[in-house]
């Protein structure tokens, strides 16, 4: 392959105790002894300055915080390399995420809770807000919080017999603003409306008639290659100009969500810790 890994960071432990330490300033949850270099891969290739982030969290790919802060720094490291594009993807066959890790829900801790969200707000607006090209190489299904990051993207391709879509309603999950914005920025009001109240998983072939998809891969592979073809659009495109006018379409959402941070982590710590969604979740784990 011609992907190469992108240089670790020169002392990963001072890394994390930086985040350590940022933690214990802001009277957060403290997180150590985590190597956050192996749960999100970032991957250049050499030859078309393209980096790939594969989310590396099996069984899965469930979201917790640790995985969220891999995210986060994941998508720093693309900013920072200056790469040309950006495609998302998972390690495991046939799952791209199953959204939010329950264990993570369930009797949750609310200041693990609030920065868990807090790290989730962060990495929607390096990658919502990104300027270089993204795609979603949506290698199996992708109910939930997976599906809101692919919808983040500007492109995404799904291999046949996956489903994907926000589940949420049927945990007994509100749905937040945020997670509104991203979906009806790329279907209209009304099919995020019924979507997202229905927590309706789509098929890819339903997926890609609503136009919450752009393109049915026949394999993972193929799926990766369709969102390099995607990319390659913007071969000849300036892309100060074209990352400026990316930018200006997404502004709007981008200036409400961020005038609203605080308000939407207390109504999301509010849904998760709501007795409905208390007992779906233990539903779930089988409590
Ligand atoms: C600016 C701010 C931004 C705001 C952004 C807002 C984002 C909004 C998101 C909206 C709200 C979202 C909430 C969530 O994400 S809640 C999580 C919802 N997820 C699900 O309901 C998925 C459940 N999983 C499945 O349906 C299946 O796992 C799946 C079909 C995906 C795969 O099936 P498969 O048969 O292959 O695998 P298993 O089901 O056997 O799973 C293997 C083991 O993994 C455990 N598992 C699966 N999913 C989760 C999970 N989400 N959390 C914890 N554990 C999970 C499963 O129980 C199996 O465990 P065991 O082997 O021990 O049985």
């Amino acid at each position: 392959m011609l992907l190469r890994q992108f240089t670790r960071a020169p002392n990963n432990m001072n890394l994390i105790r930086r985040i350590a330490t940022n933690a214990i300033l802001k009277n957060q949850t403290v997180t150590t002894n985590i190597d956050y270099n192996q749960l999100v891969l970032v991957d250049v290739n050499d030859k078309n300055g393209y980096a790939t982030v594969t989310l590396n969290r099996p069984p899965v790919n469930s979201f917790n915080l640790e995985l969220m802060m891999a995210l986060s720094r994941a998508l720093d490291q693309v900013e920072r390399n200056n790469s040309r594009g950006m495609i998302l993807t998972s390690i495991i066959p046939n799952i791209f995420s199953t959204g939010f890790d329950i264990r993570e829900l369930y009797q949750a801790d609310e200041r693990r809770l609030r920065e868990f969200w807090s790290v989730l707000q962060d990495c929607w607006f390096k990658l919502y807000g990104s300027t270089y090209p993204t795609a979603a190489s949506i290698n199996g299904h992708n109910p939930a919080a997976g599906c809101f990051f692919a919808l983040c993207c500007e492109y995404r391709a799904m291999v046949r017999n996956s489903k994907l879509g926000i589940s949420g309603a049927r945990l007994g999950i509100s749905i937040p603003l945020p997670m509104i914005y991203t979906m009806r920025s790329v279907i209209s009001t009304r099919q995020t409306e019924l979507a997202l109240t229905t927590g309706t998983l789509f098929t890819s072939d339903d997926a890609l008639k609503v136009g919450l998809i752009d393109d049915i891969a026949t394999d993972r592979s193929d799926a990766f290659a369709k969102c390099e073809a995607f990319l390659d659009r913007f071969k000849d495109i300036p892309p100060v100009s074209r990352g400026y006018t990316k930018r200006s379409v997404r502004q709007k959402d981008m200036e409400e969500i961020a005038a609203n941070r605080q308000r939407d982590t207390d109504e999301f710590v509010r849904a998760v810790l709501n007795p409905e969604a208390q007992s779906s979740f233990a539903a779930f784990l089988g409590k």
